[in-house]
């Protein structure tokens, strides 16, 4: 991730209200970077769905601009921040709607105008990367929650975007199609596609992490990388939220002053160290005393 580039995703957003008056977010502005992935965290309604959704044009700011690979999005140039922001809702039925996997991923080429072999071609290609590829005659709508969260990854990434976000990914996935979707998420990173997703789980928010922003109140309050944010206890507590597991060990471990593990492996890491260390001052201690 390098923030000296250009972003590649621009927001200011100085509110944006829903039809019925509620305003979902305000005074955001929001920046994407080239080869990042950004998760955004924060209690029910804090703005996270609707922050997301400004970043393809979804929805619009009230007053405000979204700029996407330098190009201002307007209406009339909103498939080009659909095709450069490729967004895998959280309710994939909203997403999946032709008769077979492989159409629906073939009905986002066809919107831009590719068809034929070269068509089907990349998307089964896409379907393989996400390692759908043996469900490409099934119908969308019977397919498994992990299975349709897949198939919209696979919808997005045939566009060929610089940006996926994803509307809690992991949301209703057992804790083995969890490890799936994440897993496809870092290979979609490593394959240079800036990831910016929105999770409820600080644990996999940690883990995948490169800078996580907090959300509440429709208002971006906090961020930094997971280190910083999930040991500030003022900012989570501003958003309601509780630190990962490996930081509440590690602060009962007495560990908080050095390392700061944010992750399962950082916490084994810090704690093997620790004990290594507790061990060696114990013996240097005897030692000293047997030679009183
Ligand atoms: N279509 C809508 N019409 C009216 N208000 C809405 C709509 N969608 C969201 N809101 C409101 O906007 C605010 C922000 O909602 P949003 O869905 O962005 O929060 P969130 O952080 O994604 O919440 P959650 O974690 O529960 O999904 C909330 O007050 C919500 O009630």
């Amino acid at each position: 991730m390098s923030q000296t580039d250009s972003p590649l995703v621009d927001l200011r957003c100085n509110a944006h209200t829903y039809p019925d008056g509620t305003v979902g977010m305000h005074d955001v502005d929001f920046s994407v970077y080239p080869d990042e992935v950004v998760a955004l965290v924060g209690g029910n309604g804090a703005g996270k769905s609707t922050l997301l959704e400004h970043l393809n044009a979804t929805l619009m700011p009230d007053e405000g601009e979204l700029v996407v690979d330098g190009i201002a999005v307007t209406e009339d140039n909103k498939p080009h921040a659909r095709k450069e922001v490729g967004f895998v809702f959280q309710d994939a039925d909203t997403q999946l709607v032709a008769p077979t996997v492989l159409d629906d991923v073939l009905f986002g080429l066809q919107n831009y105008g590719m068809a034929g072999e070269e068509a089907e071609h990349r998307a089964r290609e896409a379907l393989a990367t996400v390692d759908a590829a043996h469900l490409e005659d099934r119908v969308p709508h019977y397919l498994s929650g992990g299975e349709k969260r897949l198939v919209g990854l696979a919808g997005v990434l045939v566009l060929e975007p610089s940006v996926v976000v994803l509307d809690e990914p992991l949301a209703g996935l057992d804790p083995e199609r969890s490890q799936l979707v994440a897993q496809r998420i870092r290979q979609v990173h490593k394959e240079g596609i800036s990831v910016v997703l929105s999770t409820h789980d600080l644990e996999f928010a940690a883990e995948i992490a490169d800078r996580v922003c907090v959300m509440a109140d429709g208002n971006v309050v906090g961020g930094g990388t997971p280190r910083e944010v999930f040991y500030d206890d003022d900012l989570l507590d501003r958003a309601n939220l509780r630190p990962p597991a490996a930081v509440r060990i590690a602060r009962d471990a007495g560990l908080e002053g050095s390392t700061r593990p944010v992750t399962e492996a950082e916490l084994v890491e810090a704690l093997s160290d620790h004990e290594t260390l507790s061990e060696t001052i114990r013996t240097e201690s005897l030692d000293g005393r047997s030679g009183d």
